[in-house]
């Protein structure tokens, strides 16, 4: 087992001629909580996109768990062990809790028998993501539908759902926008509970604050480089990412930058 779980080497990627990110290299060390922050349009979700194979880099590899995936599709890195949760929510909110983790799980089907034994599959199905909600002491929510519960509670299930297909890795794009302060506490407190399983976190995110309290790195990128690669105590002390943020809301100020 590699002390690594997932390498970045010289990732670039450009869209129609705008270098949107630019030889990025970092390493994600097995079992951290880290973070990937920048200014707005730094970059970030684009590296995400490129680690869950929604994009193909222009160069550069993405090593997971000790093997190249670069070229392997989508759901194949679900198989894999990596799983993400998207900056909006995307629950199906006719549907109860249950039935939405029971999609997560759904990105785990591979056998043929799978195809012809849907019933019990999907009892098992139900079962485990019983089983995962209470593991999550959400053994409450199953059969609630999911419109009618709190967003603070909608927020927790985007992450279980990705937990459902039994992750390594768990990529987190914004999991506190929206939400309260107290909410934000209850997450950070639910992101540590996984982390505690021998999860990997890594999430991008604008609260400071929650990035200092859940994650002991933080990679900042900006303009598509990285200018940062260390502990999140010094990282808002760092000249180049006091330079990144405070030019962005400099030019944000004058109307050249917009979220
Ligand atoms: N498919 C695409 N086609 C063209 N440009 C894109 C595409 N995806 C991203 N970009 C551009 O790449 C840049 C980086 O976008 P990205 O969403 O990765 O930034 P971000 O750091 O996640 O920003 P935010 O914090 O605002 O979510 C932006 O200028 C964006 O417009």
């Amino acid at each position: 087992m590699t002390e690594t779980i997932l390498k970045l080497t010289n990732l670039s990627k450009g869209f129609g001629g705008v270098q949107v990110i630019d030889d990025c290299s970092f390493d994600v060390p097995r079992g951290a909580r880290m973070a990937l922050i920048g200014p707005n349009g730094a970059g970030k979700t684009t590296i995400f996109n490129l680690m869950s194979g929604v994009y193909t880099p222009d160069t550069g590899r993405v090593i997971f768990d000790g093997e190249d995936i670069t070229d392997i599709p989508s759901r194949m890195r679900v198989r894999r062990g990596m799983a993400r949760s998207f900056q909006n929510i995307r629950l199906m909110p006719h549907l109860s809790v249950v039935e939405n983790i029971m999609l997560g799980q759904h990105a785990q089907v591979g056998s043929p028998l799978d195809m012809v034994t849907p019933l019990l599959k999907r009892s098992r199905w139900r079962r485990e993501a019983e089983a995962l909600l209470a593991d999550m002491d959400m053994e409450s929510y199953p059969g609630e539908v999911v419109a009618t519960l709190p967003y603070g509670v909608r927020k927790k299930i985007e992450v279980v759902r990705a937990l459902a297909s039994r992750p390594k890795m768990l990529m987190l794009d914004e999991p506190a926008a929206g939400l309260n302060p107290s909410e934000t506490a209850a997450l950070r407190d639910f992101l540590v509970q996984i982390s505690e399983t021998g999860v990997t976190i890594l999430i991008v995110e604008h609260d400071m604050s929650l990035v200092r309290s859940l994650c002991d790195r933080a990679v900042v990128l900006n303009f598509g480089r990285l200018i940062y690669d260390g502990s999140t105590k010094e990282v808002q002390h760092d000249p180049q990412v006091l330079e990144a943020y405070l030019g962005s809301r400099h030019a944000e100020a004058k109307g050249e930058v917009h979220a």
